[in-house]
Parts: C-alpha cells; sequence; structure tokens
C-alpha cells in the first residue's frame, strides 16, 4: 500500500508468565528443554540466507553440567567475513527500499512467534545456553525480546511522523534514510533479547547488518536467527558470522562500508573498537556510528531512614539474580552504621535460604556463571577478599566447578570504600558492603560518585524525602539509571530506557527513539510552491 499511511497504535509490555506447576506455559518449557537436550546441534553460518560451513569449530556447553555439549558451531574467518559484507551490500539495495510497513511488519510478525509457538524453545536454549532460571529467561529470551521488536515498530511509526513545519508557500519534508554502508552488530553473552536488539534495532530503521553474537550465547542467538528467518526476514539482511571477535572484528572495522557499530559487552573490548575505528577513519566513506552500552558498577546507597526488608530484598535479587551477570547488578553497598546489624542478620537469614544449581530444578533461585573464565575471574576476586585485611566474608565465599561453574552468592564487607571489590566490575554474584558512620553521609555520597569509572545503574534506599533529594542531585552523573526504592536491575522496554555513560557506554538508550535515531540519517527535503523568478529583493525594484 504505496498510497497511504499506516499508524501502528499503543504498546503494552508481554506480559511476564508466572510457570506455577501445572500450568500450560510450565509444561512446554519443560517438554522443550528436554527436546533440546536430546541432540547436538551443528549451527553453520547464514550469510545471505544460505547456510555456510567452515569447519573451524566452538562449542556450546551447558554452564551448570559442563560436560553435556549442546551444539557445535561453525566459525567464520576471513572469507566468510568478505562474504557477508558482500551479502549485505547486496540486500541493501532492495531492503532500504522496501516501504516501511512492509519492513516493520517482519519485526512485529517475529514478536508474535516469540510470544506463542517459539516461546518455550527460546527460553528453553537461553535456559541451556547462558544457564537462566526459568523466570531470568522468561524476562529476557520472551519478554524484553518481544517488547523490543514491538516497541522499536511503535518508535519507528512515532519518528517518522515527525516532520518539520512549512512556510507559506513551501512544502518541507524529513526523509529519515537509513545509513550508507553496513552496521555491524556485536553482543554479549547475557541476554537472548540484547543479542537479537542489536541486530534488528539497525535492520528496522533500513539497514543491512552483520551480527556477531557471543561465543557463549551462539546457540541461543542462533535460535533467535531462526526466528526472524520464520518471520520473513529477506536473505542477507542480517548476516550471522559467529567466531573470534578479535578476528571477526578487525576485518569488518577496516572495512570502507562500515556505516556503524551497535555493540554492547564489556568496556575494554569497546575502547578497543573505537580505536580500531580511529584509525581506520581516513578509509570510511562516512563517519560510522559508534554505539556501545558497555561495563557497570552499580551501587546501592542507604540512608538511615530505608525501609530494611525492602532494602535487604533489593540486594539479594539486584545482587544473585542470574548470578550477578546482569550489567546492572548490584555489587557495592553503602549502609550505615546504625542500620547495619539489622540488615547484616536479615541479610544472611535470607542468603542461606538461597538454592543454587541445576537451572531445569525450578526450585532453584540462581544458576552457574557463565564458563570456566569467568568462573576463575570471580574466584580470584573472592580469594583477594579472603586473603585482605581490609575486608571479611560475611556469608558465601564458596566456589565449586566440578560439575558446573557454582559460585555461591557471597557479600563480603570491607572497611575500605576504595576497595578491589567496591571499584571493578566482577560480573558474578558477589556484593561488597561499606559501612559509614551515619553522620559522614554526605561525605559518602562523593566517594559513590567518584569510586568507580562506571555511570550505569545505582538504586538509594530512603523514606527521608531531603534526603532522597540529595542523593538524586548529588549521584546526577553516575547513574544512567536510577532507582528509588527498588533494585538497580530490571528495566523495561518502554518504562525505563536503559544505558549509562562515563566507561558504561554512549548511553543511547537501548529500545528507545534515541537508539533508533542513530541508525538514521535524515534528509530534509524543501519543495518550493511558488518560486521566486527574480534575483532582486523588493527594496532593489526601481
Ligand atoms: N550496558 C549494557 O547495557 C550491558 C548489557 C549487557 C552486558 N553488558 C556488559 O557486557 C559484559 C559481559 O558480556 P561479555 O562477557 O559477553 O562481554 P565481552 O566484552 O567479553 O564480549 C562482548 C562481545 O564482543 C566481542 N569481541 C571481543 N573482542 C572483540 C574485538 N576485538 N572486536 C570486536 N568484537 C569483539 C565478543 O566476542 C562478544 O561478542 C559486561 O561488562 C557487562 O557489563 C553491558
Ligand atoms: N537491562 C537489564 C540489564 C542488561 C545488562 O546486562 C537490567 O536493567 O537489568
Amino acid at each position: 500500500m504505496i498510497n497511504s499511511i499506516s499508524k501502528i497504535w499503543g504498546f503494552e509490555n508481554e506480559k511476564v508468565l508466572d510457570y506455577m506447576p501445572g500450568s500450560k506455559e510450565r509444561m512446554e518449557l519443560k517438554r522443550a528443554l528436554q527436546s533440546l537436550k536430546e541432540e547436538v546441534l551443528e549451527i553453520p553460518l547464514i550469510i545471505g540466507g544460505k547456510e555456510v560451513r567452515t569447519g573451524n569449530m566452538g562449542q556450546c556447553i551447558i554452564p551448570h553440567n559442563n560436560k553435556k555439549v549442546i551444539a557445535r558451531y561453525h566459525m567464520a574467518g576471513e572469507a566468510e567475513v568478505k562474504m557477508a559484507i558482500q551479502s549485505a551490500l547486496e540486500a541493501k539495495r532492495e531492503w532500504e527500499k522496501l516501504h516501511w510497513e512492509h519492513r516493520v511488519a517482519i519485526f512485529m510478525k517475529a514478536a508474535e512467534l516469540a510470544s506463542t509457538s517459539w516461546r518455550a524453545r527460546i527460553n528453553a536454549a537461553t535456559m541451556l545456553c547462558q544457564g537462566k532460571t526459568f523466570i531470568q529467561a522468561e524476562i529476557d529470551s520472551a519478554c524484553e525480546m518481544i517488547d523490543f521488536l514491538r516497541y522499536n515498530a511503535r518508535c519507528i511509526y512515532e519518528i517518522y511522523s515527525e516532520q518539520p513545519m512549512s512556510a507559506k508557500g513551501t512544502w518541507n519534508r524529513m526523509e529519515y534514510r537509513p545509513l550508507e554502508g553496513f552496521v555491524f552488530a556485536v553482543s554479549p553473552f547475557n541476554f537472548t533479547a540484547i543479542g537479537c536488539n542489536l541486530a534488528t534495532a539497525p535492520a528496522i530503521c533500513g539497514n543491512v547488518v552483520l551480527w556477531k553474537p557471543s561465543s557463549d550465547a551462539v546457540y541461543s542467538s542462533y535460535m533467535v536467527f531462526k526466528l526472524l528467518q520464520e518471520a520473513g526476514l529477506p536473505d542477507g539482511v542480517i548476516n550471522f558470522i559467529p567466531g573470534s571477535g578479535g578476528i571477526i572484528g578487525n576485518m569488518v572495522l577496516s572495512h570502507e562500508s562500515l556505516a556503524g557499530v551497535h555493540y554492547t559487552g564489556s568496556t575494554e573490548v569497546f575502547r578497543t573498537m573505537w580505536k580500531n575505528v580511529a584509525n581506520n577513519l581516513d578509509k570510511y566513506r562516512t563517519f560510522p556510528r559508534l554505539v556501545g552500552e558497555t561495563g557497570g558498577k552499580d551501587y546501592i546507597f542507604a540512608h538511615n531512614s530505608a525501609n530494611i526488608d525492602a532494602l535487604v530484598a533489593s540486594m539479594i535479587r539486584g545482587a544473585f539474580e542470574y548470578q550477578g551477570q546482569k550489567c546492572s547488578a548490584a555489587s557495592r553497598a553503602y549502609i550505615p552504621r546504625s542500620i547495619w546489624p539489622e540488615v547484616k542478620e536479615k541479610l544472611v537469614r535470607d542468603i542461606k535460604t538461597i538454592k543454587v544449581g541445576d537451572v531445569e530444578d525450578f526450585g532453584n533461585f540462581m544458576g552457574a556463571v557463565i564458563n570456566q573464565k569467568a568462573f576463575n575471574t570471580i574466584k580470584g576476586y573472592i580469594d583477594y577478599a579472603k586473603e585482605s585485611n581490609e575486608a571479611e566474608i560475611i556469608i558465601g565465599g564458596n566456589c565449586d566447578d566440578s560439575v558446573g561453574y557454582f559460585v555461591e552468592p557471597t557479600v563480603i564487607a570491607t572497611t575500605n570504600p576504595y576497595f578491589k571489590t567496591m571499584v571493578e566490575e566482577i560480573f558474578g554474584p558477589v556484593i561488597t558492603v561499606y559501612v559509614y558512620e551515619d553522620e559522614d553521609f554526605e561525605d559518602i555520597i562523593k566517594i559513590c560518585d567518584k569510586t568507580s569509572p562506571y555511570g550505569l545503574t545505582g538504586a538509594i534506599f530512603a523514606r527521608d524525602r531531603y534526603a532522597i533529594a540529595k542523593l538524586e542531585e548529588e549521584l546526577t552523573h553516575n547513574a544512567g539509571n536510577f532507582y528509588i526504592n527498588d533494585k538497580p536491575t530490571g528495566a523495561v522496554v518502554g518504562q525505563q530506557p536503559f544505558g549509562g555513560a562515563r566507561a558504561s557506554g554512549t548511553n543511547d538508550k537501548a529500545g528507545s527513539k534515541y537508539n533508533l535515531l542513530r541508525w538514521m540519517s535524515p534528509r530534509t527535503i524543501k519543495e518550493n510552491l511558488n518560486c521566486v523568478t527574480d534575483y532582486r529583493y523588493p527594496s532593489n525594484m526601481e
């Protein structure tokens, strides 16, 4: 329908299903888990819609059952990267001309599939591949992914509807062109939804994409890719190229047609990519857009007026859900001395009840961490605290990688507000508490602000409104997502646009208009309806 302007109506977040015993969703999920484990999948690259096999293989294992291989995947090398760029640029010709309604319809269809017939399979894949409990998979690979797809469609409609004013005798229009070239989407292991959004947000704007998923999330990312194909994504619009980040990154970032990087992952890798782009700057046809959402050292700051039960529940959920492997995870806390004894007692009492184990047992609150490297890093931080005379382990601290990469939920208390585990991102189930004297409240806010280089999420707990106002004002720049009397995790698409600044990234707010605008290059078109036919001004006329 070329001669129409379609409206995309309101947006509602996908409902989080509760998986009660005996429920339909629980039975479907159990069946999907069983069926996925029965085969060892062989995952090809997908370039121009065709399966490509290189024979250079990686493997996908289950984090909580680390001898169990669920897939082997082919890794891209130089030839495949070249092929993927060529196929993307070929697909671009038709894709960018396709009327936006047809483009958007594909992603709305993908959301519908993810909400219905694909829900159990993608959630099961996320549980096995990334070690998520059913509820953590549900909020990620079902709800957040569906929300990203639907909300982006809605935002496209709103952006395209924004048109400039026109003075009498002229007609001004804004055309929201896709970028010239291709976009490189590079995703982290920890959210299936983020991988989907990194690849599809530029594509919904009319761009073509090379998608390199994390080696620890190839399995679930491949399922997402198959879902997009079923939804009707044309060949070559997104090309799926798992493999080594360094090898693929170096080749892609030095290509003249690189138009943008859509990245989520560690700060260190984003810095490497940015430097790589800077070194290649003279080659590019256009300045590439660099969008990167990176690490965090997220905090909970309590005032002595805080509701202690709410504080404790948020510390536990914020620090230990998905084993602390969220960029938003609470990993440092500032607690006033006057309430610490009660906070500590309740924290220890509740953490003792946390069940850690195989995520297929729906009674477990936590599973294993993603891989051996992460296990070793997290254990290293815990060992460091155990050996320090500035810290003590309040609860937890044991690690066991014999069956899966299990780390107990761990609370460290330190006497040094700049202790290593108060500063560095750990990305595991470890939170460090600094107990401050109540009268030092204002000084400690300043310390909280400058302790870590990151600026992603932060949560404050207080009932005193002056304290809330003070914290909100003083901590303006150290969190892009700031929570009052809530945990610092669990942002919802359309409700709390997500992202942070400082070392946490470019803060382009994933799943929002701000992000989508980065994948568009607007063209302003002025048409004169009443042409000037004489160069002279009226005052020049004799
Ligand atoms: N701010 C956010 O929204 C957000 C969300 C999720 C995760 N994260 C961050 O991601 C990190 C955890 O994820 P991870 O362990 O998968 O991150 P990572 O940095 O190890 O990897 C991210 C991606 O970069 C790729 N990569 C590695 N080297 C590369 C190179 N030289 N060139 C191009 N690509 C390269 C990896 O293969 C992977 O696909 C944490 O730091 C976390 O805070 C941030
Ligand atoms: N958006 C997610 C975190 C994504 C990073 O890992 C949250 O708000 O918890």
